[in-house]
């Protein structure tokens, strides 16, 4: 594997950067040494690459930007996604501002029979090793956060075997998404250094991507709340990644299925 360049934390603003500086304090200590290769699976990607619209329906009890969501139970609530159709699950491992746990990973992982996602702040090798550890099928990488390591961060998280979905915000990040060689591209709406989200951001990088040739999966991700959000994705994206309105429904399998039900088509 190729050396890993220093990832430059300090020029990260807002939110974002409290977030990745709190998690590259927690794992200065960890070994970087990853072990062994592990053969890849893609299960993760194959959920994704099904006909239609894939939802990832993410296990989100808390946020920067909501506070306090709803007090999930993470098996429960991955066991109600995957009734109401979801093709993956994220589970959030951050503890500070989203509530999440290694514990809540494993528990996860036990109950469903489609594949999850560790959804954390990555920024050091120890956490992908703990992804594939903890039966994780996929981890994600933020480009916003590795800028020029992330091709190395995605040739580690495919040495153990895993899927990356590699995540970008803007065309200068897709761009270095694409000459990474990313297979799965998330598009996150969020603008995760003022938390302003904006719902054209997918379609417009979505089609970039396409119309440079990009032939992996992707993802739209962040503030879809109704069938009619999701219109503007429906034909483009392979998937879409929902956590708050999903988590914070009451009815999760419910939710999940409402949201995902195509338009019905009326006559005349
Ligand atoms: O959700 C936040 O407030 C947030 C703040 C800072 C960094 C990341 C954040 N969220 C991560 C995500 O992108 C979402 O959990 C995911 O895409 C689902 O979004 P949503 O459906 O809007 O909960």
């Amino acid at each position: 594997m190729s050396a890993l360049p220093p990832l430059k934390l300090e020029s990260v603003p807002g939110v974002l950067g409290r977030i990745v500086t709190e998690r590259a304090a927690d794992y200065r200590d960890a070994d970087s040494d990853v072990g062994p290769a592990r053969p890849a699976a893609r299960r993760f990607e194959a959920a994704l690459r099904a006909p239609g619209l894939a939802l990832i329906a993410e296990v989100k009890r808390a946020s920067p930007s909501q506070g306090a969501i709803a007090p999930l139970d993470p098996a429960q609530a991955a066991r109600a996604y995957e009734a109401g159709g979801a093709a993956a699950i994220s589970c959030l491992t951050e503890p500070r501002h989203f509530d999440g746990t290694a514990q809540a990973l494993h528990d996860v992982v036990a109950a469903v029979s489609v594949p999850v996602l560790r959804k954390d702040f990555v920024v050091h090798p120890a956490m992908l090793r703990e992804a594939a550890g903890w039966g994780a099928s996929a981890a994600l990488l933020m480009v916003s956060v590795l800028g020029g390591a992330t091709g190395a961060y995605l040739e580690i998280t495919h040495h153990l075997g895993l899927d990356a979905l590699v995540e970008v915000h803007d065309e200068a990040e897709l761009d270095i998404a694409l000459a990474a060689g990313a297979r799965i591209i998330g598009v996150n709406n969020r603008d995760l250094t003022t938390l302003h989200i904006d719902l054209a951001v997918s379609p417009r990088l979505i089609a970039r991507a396409r119309a440079a040739g990009f032939t992996g999966v992707l993802v739209a991700e962040s503030g879809y709340r109704t069938p009619a959000d999701l219109e503007a994705v429906r034909s483009m994206a392979d998937a879409v990644l929902v956590g708050t309105s999903l988590a914070g429904s009451g009815d999760l399998t419910r939710a999940a299925r409402d949201l995902m039900a195509a338009p019905s088509l009326t006559e005349g």
